[in-house]
C-alpha cells in the first residue's frame, strides 16, 4: 500500500501555531485516521508527544520523507461529526480569511474540562426491623449522627447526598462506615442540567391549507434527497413557526436531527417553549447566558442522540448532530446572524455550507427577507414559499404615521403624539395591551432639523454625517468633514441637533403621563440577569403588564395575542446611519415591530412617528408592502452598486500613533491600486472609522467593492504576503472584515 499523509493542526490551544505539520500515518492506523481524527504525535526537537486534529490526507510528502514522523496514535472515538465541523472550520477560516485555529474553535468546544454535574442519593437498604434496631442502639451509644439520619431515612426511605452531608451535618466517615456495612447504599447518577422547564403539550395545531402546501413541498424534496435552500416569506403571523415544526417533525421521523436558529436570546424563550411543547425532552437550547456547564452538557446530549433539536442563537449552527437533516433560521434578515468576532461569519452562509456537507435542507423565514436573500431568490438559487396571509385570515395591523414636525407646529413638543395618546389611554380603558418601541440604532449619531425634518447628509455619498464629539461632522464613506453647523441648512431654524432618547427617560416619562399603567421596560440595562428576559415577557404575555417598553429585543418574533396597538416613538433614527443599509433596516425593523399588533382576535393598530414621513422606508412599512420596497431599494442598490450586486471588504487599521497609520493607510490604497486590474474593483477611503479613536487607538478604514467574492480574498492574501515579507505594518493592527453589515 502507498504510504499516506496527514496534515495536523496541531493543540487547538497554541494560538501561534496557526498551521500544519504533516506526518506519516503508519500502517497499522492506516484505518483509523479521517479528517478530523485526534491524534497524538512527537513535536519538536524533544518528540514530545502533543495532541493534534487531522485536516487533511494525501499521498504525497511536502519534504523528503525520512525528515517527516509518524504519528503516534490516534484517539478511538468517533470521528464522523467532529470531522464534519472540522471540514466546516476549514471552509470558514477560508472564506473569511481568519485563522484555522480560530475557526475551529467557534466550531469545537474546545475546553471540555467541565465536570459532569451529579446527583447522589442515599438509599435506605435494610428492612424496617432492622431500622428500629439500628435507632435504639444508636440512641443508647449516643450516637447522635447516626440517629438523626436513620429517623430521615427510615420516613423517606432516600435523601439527597448534599442535603445529608450539608443539612443533616452527617460526617462522610459515618456514610462510608454505613455503607461498608450495607446499611445504606449510595448511588449516584448522571445528570443532566436543565436550563428550561417546560411541559409538553399533547393538543396540536392543525397546519392551514397554505401552510400545509409548503410543508409538503419542502417533506417531498427532502424524502427524494433534493436538500435545498428555501426562503420562506411569510407576513407576519402568518405561522411560519408551525411550518417549521412540522417540516422538522417528518425530518426526526426520517431518523435525522434539526438546528433552528434565532437572532437573538430574548427570542429564545418563546421558541424554546414552543418546540418544547411539541417535541419534550428532544429540545435543546444554546445561548450565552448558559453556564459553561449547561452548553457543555447540551452538546454532551447532542451527541449522544437525548437532544434532537437545538434551538439558539449562532452557535447553536455547531450542535454536534451526526445526522443533521434541517437547518431552519427564522427571522434570516438580522443582523445579529454575523459574527462580530473571528472569524466574522454569516450564519446564513455557514448554515448552507453545513448544510451542503451533511446534505441536509435549509430553510430561511421572515416577514421582510434580507436584499440579498430575496435577490438569490428570484435568481432561482433559493426556492421561494410565500405565506401571503395571517392565520384565520386575520387582517394585518392599520399603520398610520404621525408627522412630528407637525405636532411641534402645533404647540406639542412632548415625545408622545396626541394620536399615540389618546390611543393608549384608550386601550388602558379597554385592558388592552400596548407595545411601545424606541428605534435606538444610529442613538445620538446622526444631526437633523426638529422644525422642517432636514438631515445632514454628505453630497458625495448620500448618506447621513456622524456627529462627533469634537463637533465636526464627518462622512463615513469619503472622510469628507465639516463643522456642526448653528442652524439648519434648509430652513435657517435654531432647532438642529444630535438625535436621540433613551429608553429609561421614555419609561419615566410615561409613567408620569399615564399613573395607573403597569409598565415593563426592556432593554440592555433590565435583562442582565440570565433569566431577565424571560421574567419580563412572561409577565407582560400573562397579562400583569399594560405597556412594554423596549428596544430592538421588542420588535420581533414575539406573539402575544393581546396586544393591539403598537407605537414607534422615534421611526428615524435608524434612517440616515452612515450606512447604505440604513432604508432596509428601518423598513425592515418598522414591518417587524407593526407586526406585533393584532395577532388575536382584536385588529391591531400601529402609529409610527417620525420626521420624515415620505420616506419610501417608512411609507412602504405603512403599507407592510414588501415587495414594493424591495423593488426601490434594489434599484438604488443597482445604481449605487452596492450589494448584492457587489462584495466589499473592509480593512481596519488600528495603531497608537495617529500620523503613522494615516500615512500607513494611504500607502496601503496605492499599493492595492498598483496590483489591481482597476477594471473590477473599487477603492473607497482612507477615511477615519466611524469610532476614529478607542482607547487611544486611532482607526483608519478602506474599503474595497469588488464584483466577485474570491477577488477580495485574493487581495487579502497579497497584503499579508507584503507585510510578512517586509514587516510593513509592525506597529500596527490589521483587521479584514467581508461584507460587513455596519460601517466601520
Ligand atoms: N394552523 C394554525 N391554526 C391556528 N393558529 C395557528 C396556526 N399556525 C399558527 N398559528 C398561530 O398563529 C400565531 C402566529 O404564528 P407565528 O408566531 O408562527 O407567526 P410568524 O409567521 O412567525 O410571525 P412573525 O414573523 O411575526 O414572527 C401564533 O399564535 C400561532 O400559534
Ligand atoms: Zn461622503
Ligand atoms: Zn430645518
Amino acid at each position: 500500500m502507498a504510504k499516506r499523509y496527514a496534515d495536523i493542526i496541531i493543540d487547538i490551544l497554541h494560538q501561534d501555531l496557526d498551521k500544519t505539520f504533516q506526518y506519516i500515518i503508519p500502517e497499522m492506523l492506516q484505518d483509523k485516521i479521517a479528517i478530523g481524527t485526534s491524534v497524538e504525535v512527537p513535536f519538536g526537537k524533544g518528540n514530545k508527544l502533543i495532541k493534534g486534529f487531522v485536516i487533511n490526507i494525501s499521498n504525497k510528502p511536502q519534504i523528503d520523507p525520512s525528515k517527516l514522523k509518524e504519528i503516534h496514535k490516534s484517539s478511538n472515538e468517533k470521528v464522523n461529526i467532529e470531522s464534519q465541523l472540522i471540514q466546516l472550520a476549514l471552509w470558514m477560516s477560508n472564506q473569511y480569511s481568519s485563522t484555522i485555529i480560530s475557526a475551529l474553535k467557534t466550531v469545537l468546544p474546545i475546553h471540555q474540562k467541565i465536570k459532569h454535574k451529579e446527583e447522589k442519593r442515599i438509599h435506605l437498604v435494610i428492612d424496617d426491623t432492622k431500622c428500629k434496631e439500628l435507632i435504639e442502639s444508636a440512641k443508647k451509644k449516643n450516637h447522635v449522627a447516626i440517629l438523626r439520619l436513620m429517623e430521615t431515612l427510615k420516613e423517606k426511605s432516600n435523601l439527597d447526598y448534599t442535603y445529608v452531608t450539608k443539612n443533616l451535618k452527617i460526617p462522610l466517615a459515618t456514610l462510608k462506615k454505613l455503607e461498608l456495612n450495607q446499611i445504606i447504599e449510595i448511588i449516584s447518577k448522571e445528570n443532566y442540567r436543565k436550563p428550561h422547564n417546560f411541559n409538553k403539550n399533547q393538543s396540536y395545531t392543525q397546519p392551514t391549507i397554505f401552510q400545509q402546501k409548503i410543508i409538503d413541498e419542502v417533506v417531498s424534496d427532502y424524502y427524494s434527497e433534493k436538500f435545498k435552500t428555501y426562503l420562506l416569506h411569510g407576513v407576519t403571523g402568518s405561522g411560519k413557526t408551525e411550518v417549521y415544526m412540522r417540516i422538522i417533525e417528518e425530518v426526526l421521523n426520517s431518523g435525522r436531527q434539526a438546528i433552528v436558529l434565532i437572532p437573538e436570546i430574548s427570542l429564545t424563550h418563546q421558541t424554546v417553549k414552543r418546540f418544547y411543547e411539541r417535541f419534550g425532552e428532544k429540545v435543546g437550547v444554546i445561548h450565552s447566558k448558559l453556564s459553561q456547564g449547561e452548553r457543555y452538557d447540551q452538546y454532551v446530549q447532542a451527541k449522544n442522540g437525548a437532544i434532537q433539536i437545538m434551538v439558539g442563537p449562532r452557535s447553536a449552527l455547531f450542535a454536534p448532530f451526526e445526522n443533521l437533516g434541517i437547518i431552519i433560521i427564522d427571522e434570516e434578515h438580522e443582523t445579529t446572524y454575523k459574527s462580530d468576532t473571528t472569524p466574522k461569519y454569516h450564519s446564513k452562509e455557514v448554515a448552507i455550507k453545513r448544510a451542503e456537507i451533511s446534505n441536509a435542507s435549509v430553510v430561511l423565514g421572515s416577514a421582510t427577507p434580507s436584499m440579498e436573500s430575496y435577490t438569490e431568490a428570484l435568481e432561482g438559487n433559493y426556492k421561494l414559499l410565500e405565506l401571503k396571509e395571517r392565520i384565520d385570515n386575520r387582517p394585518l395591523p392599520t399603520v398610520s404615521i404621525v408627522d412630528m414636525r407637525e405636532e411641534l407646529i402645533q404647540g406639542n413638543k412632548s415625545m408622545l403624539s396626541e394620536s399615540l395618546r389618546s390611543s393608549i389611554l384608550d386601550r388602558l380603558n379597554k385592558k388592552e395591551q400596548i407595545i411601545l418601541f424606541i428605534n435606538r440604532r444610529g442613538y445620538s449619531r446622526f444631526v437633523s432639523c426638529r422644525e422642517c425634518g432636514f438631515v445632514i447628509k454628505c453630497d458625495h455619498c448620500d448618506v447621513a454625517f456622524t456627529y462627533h464629539n469634537n463637533g465636526k461632522l464627518i462622512c463615513h464613506y469619503c472622510g469628507k468633514n465639516i463643522s456642526m453647523p448653528s442652524t439648519c441648512p434648509s430652513c435657517k431654524s435654531k432647532y438642529i441637533k444630535q438625535f436621540g432618547t433613551g429608553t429609561q427617560k421614555v419609561e419615566e416619562y410615561i409613567q408620569k403621563e399615564f399613573p395607573r399603567a403597569r409598565i415593563l421596560r426592556m432593554d440592555t440595562d433590565t435583562t442582565s440577569k440570565k433569566d431577565s428576559y424571560e421574567q419580563i415577557l412572561t409577565k407582560f404575555g400573562d397579562g400583569r403588564a399594560d405597556i412594554l417598553i423596549g428596544t430592538q429585543m421588542v420588535a420581533k418574533g414575539h406573539d402575544f395575542p393581546n396586544v393591539t396597538l403598537v407605537g414607534v416613538l422615534a421611526a428615524d433614527l435608524s434612517l440616515y446611519m452612515n450606512d447604505y443599509r440604513s432604508s432596509e433596516r428601518t423598513f425592515s425593523l418598522l414591518t417587524q415591530v407593526a407586526g406585533r399588533a393584532g395577532r388575536g382576535a382584536i385588529k391591531g393598530d400601529v402609529i409610527i412617528q417620525t420626521y420624515s414621513p415620505e420616506h419610501f422606508s417608512i411609507q412602504n412599512a405603512r403599507m407592510q408592502d414588501y415587495n414594493n420596497f424591495y423593488n426601490e431599494e434594489i434599484s438604488y442598490r443597482r445604481i449605487m452598486n452596492y450589494p448584492p450586486f457587489t462584495n466589499i471588504m473592509v480593512i481596519l487599521l488600528i495603531s497608537e500613533d495617529e500620523n503613522l497609520v494615516i500615512k500607513t493607510s494611504y500607502e496601503l490604497v496605492n499599493l492595492i491600486k498598483n496590483m489591481l486590474d482597476s477594471t473590477n474593483c473599487d477603492i473607497i477611503g482612507p477615511t477615519p472609522a466611524s469610532i476614529s479613536k478607542m482607547n487611544n487607538l486611532f482607526r483608519q478604514v478602506i474599503y474595497i467593492k469588488a464584483e466577485e467574492y474570491n477577488r477580495l480574498l485574493e487581495i487579502k492574501k497579497k497584503i499579508e504576503i507584503i507585510n510578512v515579507e517586509n514587516n510593513k505594518y509592525n506597529n500596527m493592527a490589521m483587521q479584514f472584515d467581508f461584507n460587513p453589515l455596519f460601517s466601520y
